[in-house]
């Protein structure tokens, strides 16, 4: 339910001391501001351990700003709205002094007792604060009280089912926003109007005209200084288990009967109950795994996974993930979705390339040639926009085609503003639309998927393969399409 347009609250971070906080989520309400969709009425309260003292916490929040923006204006009045209040948040008598803080911002600020509780810290920490805000009354105000959880919800399904309890006993489902934030990427959010606003695609969104969709999320960069969550983690949990996940479902669901949050969360429910479960034995045959080992990029000479800190020395994390789904329902029985990811690849793209079925017979046969398949691409970053892979007849030569991309990039002039997945999102919550946060049923059936994958993962019952940093990932990558009479499309 959409509370207001332009909404006022107090936004309450906790970890505003970490990176996130700093690279993503000050920058985000910065262009809140400067963009009109909040105004005066808001107030930031920053905690963290740090013994900081308000003018210390501005002036990072500052630094940030002008780091992440090329033009920044207003920043005294702007960062006037933030303070900081530093406790440690296992303890719980700290939390009724930040109410006393909060009462008085509320009136300094006239937010109208509405809150928002962005968890920016280690999950560990998730309950304890979710318990504490709700036990010392700091959800008890006139207004509405939200609580933003950052990823990882959990690091399977039993922990993430424990994470989700302790929550729930201090806020109702519809007071929590989980963050995915690949649903604030603007082509993500397009996924749904591309196919649903067109009669020219949602006719053929199924497995009589679609031979098979790839889904890709490379990065060039490594871990970087995430080695000691990293090596818990490994891209299934990091990115398959949400992001990538998430992708299928929107790719995959149903129209739902309205644009409401709840009818779209109830579609993509559905597509991940569909989903055809892979036993622990049969993970080989629909998963590839691999790690970077050194490599080179742009002529820069790149270390490998297990030469990264805090990584051990012998390490199976896996740095890279490929996988086939198929999902057992009518419209989609037959159609291998692949997905793949990994860290420290040739180049930076999430890319999601649909490849229609060949046409019933091919006119242009000559010299024995096939006709390539049509592709609609939805290019999700760094290019925004769709391209179009028909064919045309080949100059000269009456008798032949070739493939031509069609690119409409050039046509969603919105993403020249494209605003930040973040800037988004807490948009969204500030305005009570959950639509772009992940429901409780779409995170325990994700976990339910991958949980088995991870599980033969840990008990050695798949190899780990190797990639070079700076390639398109393993060859058994490959094989596992080579299989299907298949191959990856290029995204980059
Ligand atoms: N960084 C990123 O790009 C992304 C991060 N995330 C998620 O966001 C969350 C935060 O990540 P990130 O910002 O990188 O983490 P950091 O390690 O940079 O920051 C952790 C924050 O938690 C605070 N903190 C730790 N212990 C306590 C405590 N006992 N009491 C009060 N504050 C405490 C720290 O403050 P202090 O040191 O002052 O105590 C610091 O502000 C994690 O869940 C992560 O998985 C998700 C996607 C991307
Ligand atoms: O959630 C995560 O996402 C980033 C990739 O996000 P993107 O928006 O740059 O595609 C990834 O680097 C990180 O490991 C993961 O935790």
């Amino acid at each position: 339910m959409i509370t207001q347009e332009h909404p006022k609250a107090v936004i309450v971070i906790f970890g505003a001391t970490g990176d996130l906080a700093k690279r993503k989520l000050f920058p985000s309400i910065y262009r809140l501001v400067q963009n009109e969709k909040i105004g005066n009425d808001f107030a930031v309260v920053g905690v963290g351990r740090r013994p900081w003292t308000n003018d210390e916490f501005r002036s990072n929040v500052s630094d940030s700003i002008q780091t992440a923006m090329k033009e920044s204006k207003n920043l005294d009045n702007f960062t006037s709205h933030f303070h900081y209040h530093p406790f440690d948040v296992t303890n719980p008598s700290s939390y009724l002094e930040l109410n006393t803080l909060l009462n008085e911002l509320d009136g300094t600020y006239q937010t109208e007792g509405n809150r928002i509780f962005f968890l920016a810290m280690a999950p560990e920490f998730f309950g304890t604060i979710a318990q504490n805000l709700k036990i010392q009354g700091l959800t008890d105000t006139n207004g509405w009280s939200r609580i933003v959880i950052e990823k990882p919800f959990g690091h399977d399904h039993p922990s993430a089912q424990k994470l989700n309890q302790e929550i729930r006993e201090a806020f109702n489902e519809d007071q929590i926003y989980r963050i995915d934030h690949y649903l604030g990427k603007e082509m993500v959010q397009n996924i749904e109007v591309i196919r649903f606003s067109n009669a020219l695609f949602e006719p053929l969104w199924n497995n009589r005209y679609i031979a098979n969709i790839q889904v890709t999320s490379s990065e060039v960069l490594g871990v970087e200084d995430r080695g000691r969550y990293y090596e818990n983690s490994g891209a299934l949990r990091d990115m398959l288990q949400n992001h990538m996940l998430q992708m299928v479902a929107l790719l995959a669901m149903e129209p739902p009967i309205k644009l409401t949050t709840n009818e779209i969360r109830s579609e993509k429910v559905k597509v991940l109950r569909a989903l055809r479960a892979i036993s622990e034995d049969e993970v080989s045959d629909y998963f590839v795994r691999g790690q970077y080992t050194s490599g080179q990029l742009d002529e820069q000479q790149l270390i490998g996974y297990r030469e990264e800190n805090n990584v051990a020395d012998e390490s199976q994390t896996e740095t890279y993930v490929a996988g086939k789904l198929l999902i057992d329902n009518f419209r989609w029985a037959g159609v291998p979705f692949y997905i793949r990811t990994g860290k420290r690849m040739a180049a930076k793209s999430t890319k999601i390339i649909v490849q229609f079925k060949d046409i019933p017979m091919n006119l242009y046969y000559k010299k024995g040639e096939q006709v390539a398949p049509n592709l609609l691409i939805i290019n999700i970053q760094p290019d925004e926009g769709v391209t179009l892979q028909l064919n045309v007849k080949k100059d000269g030569d009456a008798g032949d085609s070739k493939p031509v991309k069609f690119d409409l990039s050039s046509n969603f002039l919105d993403g020249l503003n494209t605003p930040e997945a973040y800037e988004k999102l807490i948009y969204d919550c500030l305005r009570g639309d959950a639509t772009n946060f992940t429901h409780w049923d779409e995170v325990a059936l994700s976990w339910k998927f991958v949980d088995p994958i991870s599980q033969a993962w840990t008990k050695g019952k798949a190899g780990l393969a190797t990639y070079p940093a700076g390639s398109m990932g393993p060859k058994e990558a490959d094989e596992l399409l080579e299989e299907d009479g298949n191959e990856w499309w290029p995204v980059y």
